[in-house]
């Protein structure tokens, strides 16, 4: 196992924007840090603050207040962009690359531009792994997942150390989204850290070491996966109720097994179950009414559930749960 070594760090970062002359934060007191061998998943919603993030690591915007740092030195002022020959960037699903140009001329471009030598091999390697059937048309002229692909070519071209994947998976099919976990989890094994900014949450479940929650510019939630999905219930148990009187079945649910249930929609009516012998417990309480339901669900709580119960509980005024 390699070393980890500190790589991005954010210490006490603001960003104010102006908007019709109004200051808009985007970032309030942000700290973070992200070390070798790690794919941390950045979560929030619409106008968090995740891409402001990304544009502060990349220098192109700076910092109201706080230090961006880069193994362990203050982005410089003058020059913010030296670092970025070891920072590979995908900006709101797509790279940098340039339309007129080819898979092949942008990629030769990109390392001239971060000075480093272009390696045939490393991009024949990576055509590969993307499964990029052309390499020398102009990118104006592929498909939108195909364009996805050669922006990912793009940020990975000059063998970086970090990665800031912001919605790496918009607009991919499944096949490419395979091709890219391939590659996350082959850099990851040789100390490449990544950060993935994205909404797609179950492509963020399956790859994300850490995870990471901004909600209204502030950090809410800095921790392992797996701290983040046992926060709360294991399990999610739903039924479809056919009942004219709703609020009288739930009541009567909630006092057959001495647990308070909730309507997700009209007619279903939801359970937040903490392990497996509680799951059993209350199926075996339902069982003399469960022919009377038009339907039974039970699955696991995803990183999707969890997530939305933060933002949610962040929502009604509560502070950071981690
Ligand atoms: N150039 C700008 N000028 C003014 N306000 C801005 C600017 N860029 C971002 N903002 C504001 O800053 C806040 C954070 O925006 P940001 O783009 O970082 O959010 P985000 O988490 O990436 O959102 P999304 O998930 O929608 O991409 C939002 O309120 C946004 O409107």
């Amino acid at each position: 196992m390699h070393k980890r070594s500190e790589l991005l760090t954010f210490d006490g970062v603001s960003k104010i924007y102006r908007k019709s002359g109004e200051p808009v934060v985007a970032l309030d007191s942000f700290s973070l840090s992200i070390s070798t061998g790690e794919i941390v998943g950045l979560l929030g919603p619409n106008g968090s603050g995740k891409t402001t993030c990304v544009k502060l690591a990349t220098g192109l915007v700076s910092a109201d207040e706080g230090i961006v740092s880069w193994r362990g030195d203050p982005l410089p002022k003058q020059s913010p962009f030296k670092h970025l020959r070891e920072m590979g960037v995908l900006l709101e699903g797509r790279g940098a690359a340039y339309d007129r140009l080819s898979i092949l001329e942008n990629s030769r471009y990109f390392c001239k531009l971060r000075e480093s030598k272009f390696d045939a091999s490393y991009f024949s390697e990576l055509v590969d792994a993307l499964e990029i059937e052309d390499v020398n048309t102009p990118i104006r002229q592929l498909s939108t997942g195909n364009k996805l692909r050669a922006g990912l070519l793009g940020s990975l071209i000059h063998k970086p150390t970090l990665l800031l994947l912001d919605e790496p998976t918009l607009g991919m099919d499944i096949f490419g989204v395979e091709c890219l976990e391939r590659i996350l989890q082959s850099g990851v094994s040789k100390g490449v850290a990544f950060v993935l900014s994205s909404h797609d949450l179950d492509f963020v479940e399956r790859l994300s070491s850490r995870i990471v929650c901004i909600s209204g510019g502030r950090k809410v939630f800095d921790g392992d996966r797996s701290h983040f999905m046992g926060l709360s219930s294991r399990y999610l148990l739903s039924l479809d109720i056919a009942e004219t009187n709703l609020e009288a079945a739930r009541e009567a649910l909630s006092s057959s097994t001495g647990r308070v249930w909730r309507f997700v929609s009209a007619s279903q009516i939801e359970l937040h179950i903490d392990d497996y012998q509680q799951v059993c417990k209350i199926l075996i309480d339902l069982l003399p009414v469960l022919s009377t339901f038009r339907g039974m669900e039970l699955r696991s709580v995803s990183l999707a559930d969890r997530y939305k119960a933060l933002i949610e509980f962040q929502r009604e005024g509560e502070g950071p749960m981690a």
